[in-house]
């Protein structure tokens, strides 16, 4: 199944970039209509519990493989492979997460999203987030279209 994050170059984002030493390094695995993504989290991605995941970080997972999603099927609509072409990028426009049960930190964090609705100018993204059978959250993501100059500025 294709990494999505692989296929981009100039990636630099803290969340997904292969290349960000200080990053999650989250990889996106797009099935052509599904992206997944399995996630540890590390005990020192803890809430205020030891036993449980910081909000922070599942929206920071959910946000990165949600807007890497977004793109993935943009390429797809373009009917070209990802990364090939003139580039296509996505930033963040609106992030609604509902937290439905506490996350234990043993995870993995497993990702699921796609693309309910697209537009030229932006995507709207479904993302469930799961710890074993547990749906831990679901979030809903607007993902906006900027010039892929955007992520040279
Ligand atoms: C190659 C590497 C790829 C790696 C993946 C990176 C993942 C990183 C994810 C991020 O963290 S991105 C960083 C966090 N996000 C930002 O910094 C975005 C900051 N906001 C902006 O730059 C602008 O507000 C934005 C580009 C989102 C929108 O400005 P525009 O002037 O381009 O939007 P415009 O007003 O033309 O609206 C275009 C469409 O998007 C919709 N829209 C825009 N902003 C929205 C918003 N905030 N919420 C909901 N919808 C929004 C807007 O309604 C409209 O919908 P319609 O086409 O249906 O009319």
């Amino acid at each position: 199944m294709t990494i999505i994050q692989h296929q981009m170059s100039g990636n630099h984002c803290f969340g997904c970039s292969p290349d960000n030493p200080h990053g999650h390094h989250i990889e996106s695995r797009w099935d052509g209509q599904v992206a997944t993504c399995t996630f540890q989290p590390q005990t020192w991605h803890c809430a205020g519990s030891p036993n449980f995941v910081y909000g922070g970080l599942i929206a920071s997972v959910i946000d990165c493989h949600s807007i890497c999603t977004a793109i993935a099927e943009a390429y797809q609509r373009e009917g070209r492979a990802i990364g090939t072409g003139d580039g296509i990028l996505y930033v963040t426009g609106h992030l609604d997460i509902r937290y439905l049960a506490a996350a234990p930190i043993a995870g993995p964090l497993v990702l699921a999203a796609r693309v309910t609705e697209a537009g030229a100018r932006k995507s709207l993204v479904s993302c469930d987030l799961h710890v074993g059978e547990t749906l831990c959250a679901q979030a809903e993501v607007v993902a906006v279209k900027v010039p892929a100059s955007w992520g040279d500025a």
